[in-house]
């Protein structure tokens, strides 16, 4: 009898669900849905934050996709998810479990995501210093919690505990009080050592910080608890493994050689390669460096270029275009339009039009806006625009991660990964073209195959 391992992936587009057979190391069946759970705030200038609910309802709407067969013969649970983001609960009715065997939210706030940006330059250098060497940006958990804390602490008082939103759905399967979290995960929220992996304690406290909302760190790759009820077939008891990152895992599902990059596109970028295993980083943040050393399993790092601009550039030109579309009395689905830039962008192999697309900054240069140049009479068709998009969408990743900083660290092949890879072959090309190394693809939903492929390894 066939058994297998459910991967889930709560991204910031989309959530991505795998069913992952333990015998041929294989993908039985998978799906994808879009969260549509943006929520647009005027009042708070910056905000990025999405509806957690909707997530979670999302998550629902996907499992059920899955086949009801093999999902009774799931044997472990794994989740990954956007990183940095933060929701707050309270303890013990975080959910909602009475409509049969899956759950819906309760008491959960909104989910503050790592593209929010309502923690200006100012704002953060008013934070202490960590002692990590990872600095800490807006979107981070800890910056947002601050944040409350200072602007809306009437806020925090409502809830008990804080994880990001892929913790959150660990924490509601396994019926636990409070929140556990991989190293993956904590490093993202800031003010986290991954050398000891304690969070800064007492820094924090030092400054008023919440201390009860840091939630207890365990090793990436260990088990969270087991499955409280059945869920979605899956049957009570099933072991759940403590949430992983999204980039991480992206990258356990394709890099197979320590010679091995990793350019992964989903709404956000990275390119990423592995350290060698005595790798250890340094005593303090360096802010203004645009590679950062993310913890990857045991002890071991990986050297990344994460870039706040991926295929949300692509997203936001979308969504301009059909906003204006509406104010001239037009409409067009996104898949459509989608669909007509990508076909638009084939039939324009080069342009000469420049486009940056740092909508959202960069963590390490966060006042580097957006930038179209060398805008001329014969370069404004879509076609020169979608494909100046896509180009610089890779100028950009690769000027944070130099050429030769990858021929330095012995990388002879780049997979490509991410569905803004998978979904346009535009892309695809410029990937292709941005790089000396030769260029493969990897699986799609990569984070879902990833954490599975993970849970997996356990066995
Ligand atoms: N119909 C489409 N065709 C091509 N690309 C798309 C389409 N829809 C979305 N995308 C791209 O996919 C990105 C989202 O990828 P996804 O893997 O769902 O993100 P995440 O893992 O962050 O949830 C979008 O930002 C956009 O660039
Ligand atoms: O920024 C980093 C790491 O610092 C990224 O690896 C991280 O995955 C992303 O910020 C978020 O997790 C969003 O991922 P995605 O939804 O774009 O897949």
């Amino acid at each position: 009898m066939s058994t297998y391992v459910l991967g889930v992936d709560v991204g910031t587009t989309s959530v991505k669900t795998v069913l992952f057979e333990t015998g041929s190391r294989s993908v039985a069946a998978s799906h994808a849905l879009p969260t549509t759970s943006d929520i647009i705030d005027h009042n708070l200038i910056k905000a990025k934050e999405q509806e957690s609910g909707r997530i979670i309802d999302t998550l629902n709407r996907c499992l059920g996709l899955l086949p009801r067969d093999k999902l009774q013969h799931v044997i472990r649970i794994g989740l990954s998810g956007q990183m940095h983001g933060v929701l707050f609960w309270k303890a013990k009715s975080g959910s909602d479990w009475s409509k049969r065997d899956f759950f819906t939210t309760t008491d959960t706030s909104q989910l503050v995501t790592w593209q929010d940006g309502r923690c200006s330059s100012h704002f953060l250098s008013s934070l202490p210093k960590p002692h990590s060497h990872i600095s800490v940006a807006t979107g981070f958990g800890c910056a947002t919690i601050f944040w409350y804390m200072r602007h809306r602490p009437e806020f925090l008082e409502d809830f008990t505990v804080a994880g990001t939103i892929q913790d959150y759905v660990v924490s509601m399967l396994c019926g636990l009080d409070g929140c556990v979290m991989t190293p993956q995960n904590a490093a993202s929220w800031g003010f986290f050592n991954t050398s000891s992996n304690q969070w800064n304690i007492d820094i924090l406290k030092g400054a008023g910080f919440p201390l009860h909302l840091l939630p207890q760190c365990v090793p990436s790759g260990g088990l969270a608890g087991q499955t409280c009820s059945d869920w979605h077939g899956i049957p009570a008891g099933t072991p759940v493994g403590a949430a992983l990152g999204d980039f991480q895992s992206s990258v356990y599902s394709c890099m197979s050689a320590q010679t091995d990059a990793v350019l992964n596109i989903s709404t956000s970028a990275q390119l990423t390669f592995a350290m060698p295993a005595d790798f250890r980083p340094p005593d303090s943040p360096q802010p203004a460096s645009s590679i950062s050393y993310f913890p990857y399993f045991e002890d071991s790092y990986l050297a990344v270029a994460a870039s706040l601009n991926g295929g949300n550039a692509l997203a936001t030109f979308v969504e301009m275009l059909t906003s204006w579309m509406k104010e001239l009395g037009a409409e067009m689905s996104d898949s459509c339009l989608y669909e007509k830039l990508i076909h638009s962008a084939l039939n324009q192999e080069t342009s000469d039009l420049r486009v940056s697309p740092t909508i959202l900054g960069e963590r390490h240069d966060p006042l580097c806006l957006g930038q179209v140049t060398n805008i001329s009479t014969t370069n404004l068709s879509l076609g020169h625009l979608t494909r100046a998009l896509c180009r610089g969408i890779l100028d950009n990743i690769t000027s944070m991660m130099p050429a030769e900083r990858l021929q330095q660290a012995g990388v002879r092949r780049i997979v490509g990964s991410g569905s803004a890879i998978a979904r346009n072959e535009v892309l695809r090309q410029e990937v292709e073209k941005a790089f000396a190394q030769p260029v493969v693809y990897g699986q799609n939903a990569d984070s879902a195959v990833g954490v599975a492929m993970v849970l997996c390894d356990l066995l």
